[in-house]
This record gives C-alpha cells, structure tokens and sequence, in this order.
C-alpha cells in the first residue's frame, strides 16, 4: 500500500525498472498521453463525454460530473462490505455483481500531502500531520492495520454514504454493533511552509516523534522533497475531538506510523486523464484514505484505482461477482517485475507472503524457465536499457541496431524455451507482462532507428504491444499486469508477438 516508501528501495535494491524508467525514456507521461489516446480513440475526441462513453463511467454514481470541473467526487462505499478472509484479516467483498469499469469505491482522504508532478512527498508527512492535527483521535486509528494481527481482527463496517448527505464524507468507521453516525468534518488545507515550520516545531518539543517507524526510514531523501500541500480532515471525528487532545506518547506515535506505513498509498501523479478533463494539474501524492486502507493485494487485481480531486478511485478492471473479494495491486510499477520479485517485496516491505492466483500460477511453472527469464529481465535492465540511453544521446545507430538485435535474440531464446516447455497460457502471459521492459526497449530502438509501422519485423509487432501497454499505463497510472495482457493479447493477437 505504501508504494511511496517501498519503491524508492525497492528500485535500489531489486534493481527493479525504476533505476532505468522506461517509461520515461522517450517521453514524459504527461507529454504521452494526448498522443496515445489519440491513436486508440481517434475517432473520438478527447473530452469529458468521450471519458464517460468510453467507460469511465459508473452506473451508480453519476461520474459525468466528476471529469467536467473540478467538483468534489461523492463518497461511494456500497458496493462494498467488509468480511474476515482467512489469512488475510479483514478485506472488501462485493456486495453486488459489479461491471467492468463500475466504480467499487470513491473515498476522500482522511490526510493528503500534495506535490508537484513526479515527486512523491515522504510518508513522515502524513504521520506529522495526524499528530499536528490531532487526526489521531480518529476512530479510524483504533480499526486500521497496524501490523499486529490484533489490529486486522477489529470489527466494524463502513457507514453509509446517504447517511452522510452527498458529497460528504465520513472518516468514522462504524462500530458493528453501536450504529454511530457522524458530520463529516470539514477538509483544510494548508500550505507547505506551514507544515514544514509545524514539522520544526514539533520535532523540537517531540524527540518521540523522530524516533517513529517511518522517521527511521528517512533515508530516502524524500522527506520534504519539493513544495507540497496538505489536506487533512478538521479531526477525525469532527467536533468531537477535544481540543486538549494530549500528544499520544512515544509508542502510540510508532503505531501510529505503523498504521501510515502499512495503510497509506502514494504516487507520483494522480490520474493524468482525470486532470486533463478537470483542468487540474497532476500533482504527486501521498495519503490515507482509510477506507480504501481495506482493500487487499492482488498481483493480478480485480480493479484498478487512482486519484482524482482528493479523492481516491477504485474501478473494476474486470467484471466482480457478488461476494467475491476486491483486491488492488499494492505494488504499483513494480507489479511487472517477476514473481521471485515481487513476493520478496510484499513479504519484505508489506509483512505477508503473497498468494494470489498469479502468484500461485507463476510458483508452480517458474522453475522451468526461471534462470533464462531472470537473466533477460536483468540483462535489460542493468545493461541493455542504460546502452541505449547513452547510444541514443550520442545518436550512435550502429549500437542502437546491434541492442535491439540483442533483446531480440533474449526472447526468441524465450520463446523457444515457452514452446519447449509447454508453459500454460496463463502463466507465459504473466511472464511476458514481466518483460514489459524488453519489449519496450524493443520499441524504442525501432524508434529511434525510425523504421515503420508497416513493417513486419519482429520489433515492430513487439512496439505495437509495447504501445498498448503504455496507453494502459498512461490512461490508469497504478499499471495493471493483466490490463496489459488483455490489451496486448487480445487486440494485437497473441501469435502477434511471438518472434519468428
Ligand atoms: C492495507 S492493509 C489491508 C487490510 C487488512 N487486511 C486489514 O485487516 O486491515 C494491508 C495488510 O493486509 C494484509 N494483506 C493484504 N493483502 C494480503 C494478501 N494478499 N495476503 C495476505 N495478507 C494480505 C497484510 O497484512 C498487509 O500488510
């Protein structure tokens, strides 16, 4: 959940993607996306309605509204409910069978640190400001994950959103056997100088607070990092907080960091669509929004979520049936990298051993075509993906033909092992979704050595799957493996990328 804080190491110390950004390597997202959405909608413009028509919309709450200004999304809870799932603790299950594209959840932050585009501020912010605002007197603080399995065990349920009146927002849990009902507090919001002279101050009357779970990780550097904003809620349960509320002490403040590490979502930019429509600026983010915190990790997520306004979005990427759990993928960018990966991730940095269906699938079928699958990933990106950074800066052509020539020869080794093996379909399409950054790099070099679309070389079918990766990526920034895989195999066809 906390991508923020696990992918700044994760990129150091997997030598996942993140060293070498692909995604960034030819354009920024920003510039992209006009240009991808062009090409697959061309026969639409690019508005508000085409957003709508095209599936951003969902049938219980009326998006339309959502992309045309800048209003504030309505709280939607109820396709929800939280359940008990065995070796989970608590998770959301669908409460009806929902369509792909509805939307499952729009929450608003209980905290939300804002900064520029591509800069993700540190999670100590997000501690910082609960203890500032007294957000820690909270219901929500007593319910959420904090890394003690007591913690997961704690009852209560979401409160209905017509309870609240539209357009508000609750930050009180339910009590499952005390039905409570709240007024939503009011948001403020203010100005990076204050938070940080708050920050000052505060750490100079409370040494406790520096030695907090997330102040011992501040070796990211990224604490402070550029100018930010904070939203935060008045209090968590509005009036109700008393203003002497008393500074919780130093263990209360290492849990309560715990719960921001462990339930807290960051990003380097909201939706970038949404943006767009609204005529907002993308900003980087990060925040609790606490019933989002409920969701569970999949590898291969039911839905898809991101940013817009404040609010927090989630929408099936597939269609859900009714009592099935809704999961989203903690992992962000690095949910590309193979299986080996990512469980030492989630297991390292989140405390669970991941067992998603992918997961599951991935384990049972990886040894067969592990070491060769391993060596690619890294080989592009510790060698192959830097060399052609430096050889496109230099205009070097020669060396531009002679890497692509080489990534090419990696997956024909690939595939050749794939049909040797008879990797079950499923299986070699999350394995391919892990190599994500090879075929990339294949579109790239064809790229820059300019060679046409209508040619039928390798690289050029490759580039057609990597651009619709990209348009995936671009149009829903927290990328989704399988939205991917359904993009390249089934509108380019799977024989389509298979070298020859
Ligand atoms: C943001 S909380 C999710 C809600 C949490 N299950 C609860 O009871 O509040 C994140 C924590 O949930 C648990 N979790 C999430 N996804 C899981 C999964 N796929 N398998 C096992 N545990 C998971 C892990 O303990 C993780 O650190």
């Amino acid at each position: 959940m906390q991508s923020t804080l696990a992918a700044d190491r994760i990129g150091r110390r997997c030598g996942s993607p993140l060293r070498w950004p692909v995604s960034l390597n030819l354009h920024s997202r920003t510039e992209r996306i006009p240009r991808f959405i062009n090409s697959i909608k061309c026969e639409q413009a690019f508005s508000p309605q085409a957003c709508v028509s095209s599936g951003f919309s969902g049938p219980s709450v009326p998006a339309d509204s959502w992309y045309a200004s800048s209003t504030p999304i309505p709280r939607h809870v109820e396709s929800v409910k939280i359940a008990m799932l065995e070796g989970k603790g608590r998770g959301l299950v669908a409460t009806h069978d929902i369509a792909l594209g509805e939307v499952v959840m729009a929450t608003p932050p209980l905290v939300l640190v804002t900064s520029p585009l591509r800069q993700r501020p540190s999670g100590e912010l997000v501690v910082d400001e609960i203890l500032e605002r007294k957000l820690y007197g909270s219901t929500w603080f007593s319910v959420l994950y904090d890394g003690s399995s007591r913690s997961s065990k704690a009852e209560f349920q979401l409160a209905p959103a017509d309870a609240l009146g539209n357009g508000s927002h609750s930050l009180i849990p339910e009590p499952v056997d005390v039905p409570r009902r709240a007024q939503p507090p009011e948001p403020v919001v203010v100005s990076m100088s204050a938070a940080v002279k708050a920050l000052a101050a505060a750490s100079a009357t409370s040494p406790a607070k520096k030695k907090g779970f997330l102040a011992s990780r501040s070796s990211t550097g990224r604490r402070g990092k550029g100018s930010a904003a904070v939203t935060a809620s008045k209090g968590g349960q509005g009036s109700a907080i008393p203003e002497a509320l008393p500074l919780p002490d130093r263990r209360e403040q290492t849990r309560l960091a715990k719960v921001v590490k462990f339930n807290c979502f960051g990003d380097d930019t909201e939706d970038l669509a949404a943006c767009e429509c609204r005529g907002e600026q993308p900003r980087g983010h990060i925040g609790l929004w606490p019933e989002f915190a409920l969701f569970n990790h999949s590898c291969a997520p039911n839905t898809t979520n991101y940013v817009i306004g404040d609010s927090m979005v989630v929408r099936a990427c597939r269609p859900i049936r009714t009592g099935e759990e809704v999961t989203i993928c903690y992992l962000g960018r690095p949910q590309l990298l193979p299986f080996s990966r990512r469980i030492s991730i989630l297991s390292d940095e989140y405390g669970f051993e991941c067992n998603c269906t992918r997961c599951m699938a991935e384990q049972a079928h990886f040894d067969k075509v592990a070491d060769v699958y391993l060596e690619l990933f890294e080989d592009v990106n510790e060698k192959l993906g830097p060399a052609f950074l430096e050889a496109r800066a230099a205009g070097d052509l020669e060396a531009i033909g002679e890497l692509q020539r080489e990534v090419q020869s990696w997956l024909r080794r690939l595939y050749g092992l794939f049909r040797k093996t008879l990797l079950a379909p499923d299986v070699r399409h999350y394995v391919i979704a892990s190599l994500y950054d090879a075929y990339d790099l294949l579109f790239s070099c064809a790229a820059a050595l300019g060679q046409g679309e209508d040619s039928s070389s390798l690289q050029v079918r490759a580039s057609e799957g990597a651009r619709l990766s990209r348009l995936i990526i671009n149009s829903a920034p927290r990328l989704l493996a399988h939205a991917i895989l359904q993009g390249v195999f089934e509108l380019s066809g799977d024989k389509e990328m298979l070298p020859r």
